[in-house]
């Protein structure tokens, strides 16, 4: 449905440099999936947005939304393209003047809809966000999650074939967060929509996507389904989406990572990490990602037996990893 091949976008920086913003990325996001990107500051998250809505030309490679490539668009079908992408910004950017349901029927109007079907599509998605009945009120009455529900609604109201959320809920406490990334899925199964969402925060992926790409100056660095990526032990994505707190050693013990997904018994690791010598478990967690079981443990174990620990605990299909 979203379909990225050899993207590249250089800019013209200060003295003569190049900056090269997104350096070949390569794509796909099938219909009716949702697709978190993550990566540090400056990785190329907001220019992927920007060529993704046209509102920027690839220096190279294509962009195609149901495959139909944006370069070559007269500047009509372009507009008709665009109209199938619907934006989700951090900030809502309402207008203050105008209540929830003048807000969602915004682009119902610049559409050329008429008034009758204008009043009955607002009626629609208000309901759909869980906001039926609030039409009359104006932003300033409303919290930052029904704000960001009429933002939902308004990007809905042109019937989008793709959800492009620019961080949607970083502005939002946690409760709320966890209620719009609801909705978000809520509005992906019932219509049907491929949603792009761009985050910092791996809450929203684990709550949220199908599948997750992590950028690095440009680049994709990882990107697969959340079980491969979760399941690819030593990745950086992996570690992200299963974290936990660093604790460092006492002098003469060194700590080992343990990780291990479903396919290996938990009953069997957990014995094995008994079996080992003056062994301590600093922390730990075993959960369900996406229907796959992941597990990762800390260890303490002595320095000088730290070889043989792993060895044995490799031995039950483990990955093991000595952390700092
Ligand atoms: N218009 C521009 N002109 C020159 N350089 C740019 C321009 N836009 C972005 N860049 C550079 O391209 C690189 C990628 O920037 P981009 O804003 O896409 O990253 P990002 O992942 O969205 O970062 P952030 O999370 O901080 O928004 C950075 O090095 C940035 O300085």
């Amino acid at each position: 449905m979203i379909s990225l091949t050899g993207l590249r976008k250089v800019y013209p920086g200060r003295g003569g440099q190049q900056v090269v913003a997104l350096d070949g990325i390569d794509l796909d996001v099938p219909r009716g999936g949702v697709h978190g990107i993550v990566g540090e500051s400056g990785a190329g998250k907001s220019t992927l947005i920007r060529c993704l809505t046209a509102l920027e030309q690839p220096t190279s490679g294509t962009v195609a939304i149901d495959g139909v490539a944006l370069s070559g668009l007269g500047e009509r079908e372009l507009r008709r393209q665009r109209r199938r992408i619907g934006m989700v910004f951090q900030h809502v950017n309402l207008l203050d003047g105008r209540t929830a349901a003048q807000n969602v029927a915004y682009p119902l109007r610049v559409a050329g809809a008429s008034r009758g079907e204008r009043a009955e599509r607002v009626r629609e998605l208000l309901d759909l966000v869980g906001l039926a009945g609030r039409g009359d009120a104006y932003p300033s009455q409303l919290s930052g999650g029904q704000k960001q529900r009429v933002g939902i609604a308004r990007a809905l109201a042109a019937e989008p074939a793709v959800l492009l959320c620019d961080e949607p809920t970083s502005a939002l406490d946690s409760d709320t967060t966890r209620q719009i990334l609801g909705l978000i899925r809520d509005v992906r199964d019932r219509l049907g929509l491929t949603v792009l969402i761009i985050t910092h925060e791996m809450g929203v992926v684990r709550e949220v996507c199908d599948s997750v790409t992590l950028l690095d100056r440009g680049r994709v660095a990882q990107s697969g389904s959340i079980a491969e990526v979760a399941g690819d032990h030593g990745s950086r994505l992996a570690r992200a989406l299963v974290s936990l707190p660093p604790e460092p050693a006492a002098a003469g013990r060194v700590t080992l990572e343990v990780s291990f997904a479903g396919e290996v018994p938990t009953g069997r690791v957990l014995a094995a990490v008994a079996a080992v010598e003056d062994v301590d478990v600093s922390s730990g967690t075993i959960e369900t990602l996406a229907g796959r079981r992941v597990g990762r443990l800390r260890v303490v174990v002595p320095s000088a037996t730290a070889a043989d620990a792993a060895a044995r605990l490799r031995a039950v299909g483990v990955h093991v990893e000595e952390v700092a």
